[in-house]
């Protein structure tokens, strides 16, 4: 971690930022900024300066490292003061000009350091953004006051808000970027250019002064207006969002220094913030996961995976076989009949037209993708796949018999995967001799969207299958996270009490859509009932079922999903679920189906009294979200996950839990193990062993300890990983 200067005959430093992977701005390296610039400017062999660095990358930011660090004391005196003393006072407004040298990506604190400069030349293809709100706060480099002046407010106002990266071909289009050069070339002409500006060859400009892009004061309010609106829809329960339109106004209208000042309270304000606290756990959380103890660091290398075959062409096999092809893998597509076949391959036709369509990719590469899928209906093509994914229905028999034909069909390396969502993997591979290379590939659906790719190993399975499945998944642009095996396996297993827990206070008299309400206003996409419209019913009751018998002390058997299936509703797909659905309108809550809600209150007897109970909002989020927490404090008890930040993971990408809420078990903790446990023990005790609470919760209350805190010695032997 360093920085150095070097000044060349030409009267140029050439001041390089170095701290591998990618350069970020750490208190270290921001103090040897200062002080080579320092030097730079009281040098009478220095006429100009150039900024850049080492190893491709010219800097991923500042060192996010740091926030964690003040999350943890509460202490902001371990951020340095950057904006004014470094990059205005000290690079804008030195006496030397300056020129960034940039090159692979100039992210956040990168990108507003490179503004300060006087000018940026850009090698090819180099990312440039300011994604500071996905953190929970805003640019506090200045970034907020010189990217408008610099694009316009409307481009800086997206880049900033979607926290979007821009490349440098657009980057000079736009007036970001003053040149695009080879890589090779970029220190010579930033050199030159340097030395431009400072014998008065080309402008002198300080992007801070600058107003020729603002536009009127009517116009940058009337952007600011509608953002702040879309905002509050998108973004709703954020606050980095207004904040940062906010601080931008106050420099349309008072000036970009004034503007820097605010930036610099609002940052500070909002390092603090629950958001930023959850949203840099899961940053790091997600990096956490390519770890994993036994398979990521005793020297194992991936295979290469070049042809993958997708047994079942239903939704998850068609879009487990776009997510590869997609990523250039050649894919097998095995049916049991051609009507099913081609079905199959039109729906990953239709998934690759409906990306074309919104412009996520070109004509061209969607049909290279599809000539990379074939479809088959034997197992002929099997003899020399490096790997199989069986999506079929969740029916123990089938996925057995396939298990034992493809031990026979396959070559020896090749990975037996499996994509089932809860059966347990011993059983399915019981009737094989291959249990070391038997695998869990759970994807969710749409399978080539969905960003989570659960991978469950048995005790059995070897690292090196992990391993290689961990690197298809990131091939295949997924988050892959390693889990034991078990009922549901992470996610789905830590999820069951959620539409468990609904159901139960609907059953309690509680009303459906309230329910839904206050759970989508609590971050979740939509409620639990809306949720299982979209499944489908079948799905919850086979998936109930499985549950059902492994969790028996804790599983309620509601009796309403088979009283909507007898009265012609299957959710979603039929149109007629908790909600109506018709074309190009949102989902209707449906009066009709109360008179069914009520027969299964009736049934289920669980009204105390008979009479509805009396809840408020906050129990009702409470009574849905915290038998989740105590479920996942089960997996955690169980070794089913290497740490608790993997269930964190697992929940926002596999269940869209909000990540602003740092993922279930981070979210338990802000709300305290010892809360939880009390008004657990107290529903125990008036509903029922539903929501009894596991004894890894009790002992973390009692001892005051943290949910996320590392298992004992003694806990971690009994791991199932
Ligand atoms: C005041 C300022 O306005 C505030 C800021 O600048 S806040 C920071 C803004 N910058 C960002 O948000 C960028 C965050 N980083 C990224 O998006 C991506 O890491 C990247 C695009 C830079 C690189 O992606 P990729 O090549 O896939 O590598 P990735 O695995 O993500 O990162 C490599 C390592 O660098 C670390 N890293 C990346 N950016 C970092 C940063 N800004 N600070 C500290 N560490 C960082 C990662 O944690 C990871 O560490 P690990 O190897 O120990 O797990």
């Amino acid at each position: 971690m360093k920085v150095t200067m070097e000044v060349g005959n030409d009267g140029v430093a050439v001041i390089k930022i170095s701290n591998p992977p990618v350069n970020a701005l750490a208190p270290i390296i921001i103090r040897g900024l200062k002080e080579k610039y320092m030097e730079a400017m009281n040098r009478d062999d220095v006429k100009a300066i150039v900024v850049t660095g080492e190893g491709g990358r010219f800097s991923g930011g500042f060192d996010i490292n740091v926030f964690g660090t003040v999350h943890k004391s509460g202490d902001l005196s371990a951020l340095p003061s950057v904006s004014v003393d470094l990059v205005v006072n000290t690079i804008e407004d030195g006496k030397k000009p300056s020129v960034a040298a940039i090159e692979g990506l100039a992210l956040g604190g990168g990108l507003e350091l490179a503004m300060g400069c006087h000018a940026r030349i850009s090698a090819p293809r180099t990312q440039l953004g300011l994604p500071e709100l996905s953190l929970g706060i805003i640019p506090g480099f200045g970034g907020t006051q010189r990217l408008p002046r610099l694009v316009g407010i409307s481009k800086a106002v997206e880049m900033m808000l979607m926290s979007k990266p821009i490349m440098s071909e657009e980057g000079k289009k736009l007036g970001l970027i003053d040149a695009v050069v080879s890589s090779e070339e970029l220190l010579k002409v930033a050199r030159s250019w340097a030395l431009d500006i400072a014998e008065r060859r080309k402008p002198w400009i300080s992007s801070l002064q600058r107003t020729d892009k603002l536009g009127s004061l009517s116009e940058a309010r009337e952007i600011l207006k509608v953002a702040r609106q879309q905002s509050r829809k998108t973004a709703p329960n954020m606050p980095q969002h207004q904040v940062c339109l906010d601080v931008i106004e106050e420099g349309v209208v008072f000036g970009g220094y004034s503007g820097v000042l605010k930036e610099e309270k609002m940052f500070n304000e909002l390092v603090l913030s629950s958001t930023s606290k959850g949203l840099v756990h899961v940053f790091f959380a997600q990096r956490l996961t390519s770890k994993v103890p036994n398979v990521t660091d005793v020297g194992l290398k991936p295979r290469h995976i070049k042809k993958v075959a997708v047994i079942g062409g239903g939704l998850m096999g068609s879009g487990i076989a776009t997510a590869l092809i997609l990523s250039n893998i050649s894919v097998v597509l095995k049916e049991i009949n051609t009507d099913y076949l081609q079905k199959g391959m039109k729906t990953i036709e239709a998934n690759l037209r409906s990306l074309v369509t919104r412009g996520k990719m070109t004509e061209d590469k969607a049909n290279k993708a599809f000539s990379i899928v074939k479809g088959v209906l034997d197992y002929a093509e099997f003899k020399d796949v490096d790997m199989v994914i069986e999506a079929v229905i969740e029916n123990i028999a089938l996925k057995q018999s396939i298990f034992s034909e493809l031990e026979k069909v396959c070559p020896a390396h090749c990975i037996l995967a499996t994509n089932t969502s809860t059966i347990d993997l011993n059983i399915i591979g019981d009737k094989t001799t291959s249990q070391d290379r038997i695998i869990g590939a759970h994807f969710f659906s749409p399978a080539h969207v969905m960003p989570l790719l659960e991978i469950v190993r048995t005790a059995k399975t070897s690292p090196q299958v992990i391993l290689d499945l961990m690197t298809v998944g990131k091939a295949i642009k997924k988050v892959p996270v390693v889990v034991g095996n078990c009922t549901g396996f992470a996610v789905n297993r830590t999820f069951f009490p959620y539409s468990q827990g609904a159901q139960f206070l609907a059953h309690l008299g509680v009303d459906v859509f309230r329910i839904d309400r206050v759970i989508s206003n609590f971050g979740m996409p939509m409620g639990p009932f809306q949720l299982q419209d979209l499944a489908g019913y079948g799905v919850a009751m086979a998936v109930g079922k499985e549950f059902a018998s492994s969790f028996a002390d804790r599983t309620f058997r509601s009796p309403l999903v088979e009283l909507l299936v007898k009265s012609g509703r299957n959710g979603k797909n039929n149109g007629k679920g908790y909600y109506i659905y018709e074309k190009g309108n949102k989902p209707k809550p449906d009066p009709s189906v109360l008179p069914i809600i009520e027969e299964s209150r009736r049934i289920a007897k669980l009204m105390p009294g008979g009479k509805p109970v009396s809840v408020t909002d906050q129990e009702i989020l409470e009574m849905v979200l915290f038998p989740v927490v105590n479920e996942a404090c089960r997996v955690m008890d169980e070794g089913v996950v290497v740490r608790a930040s993997d269930v964190d993971i697992a929940s926002v990408l596999g269940m869209s839990f909000p990540n602003y809420r740092g993922g279930i078990v981070f979210w338990g903790d802000s709300v305290g193990s010892g809360y939880i446990y009390s008004s657990l023990k107290k529903w125990s005790e008036a509903y029922g062993s539903f929501f009894k609470p596991s004894r890894f919760l009790e002992e973390r209350a009692t001892k005051g300890l943290l949910l996320s805190d590392p298992v004992s010695k003694s806990q971690a032997s009994k791991s199932r990983l």
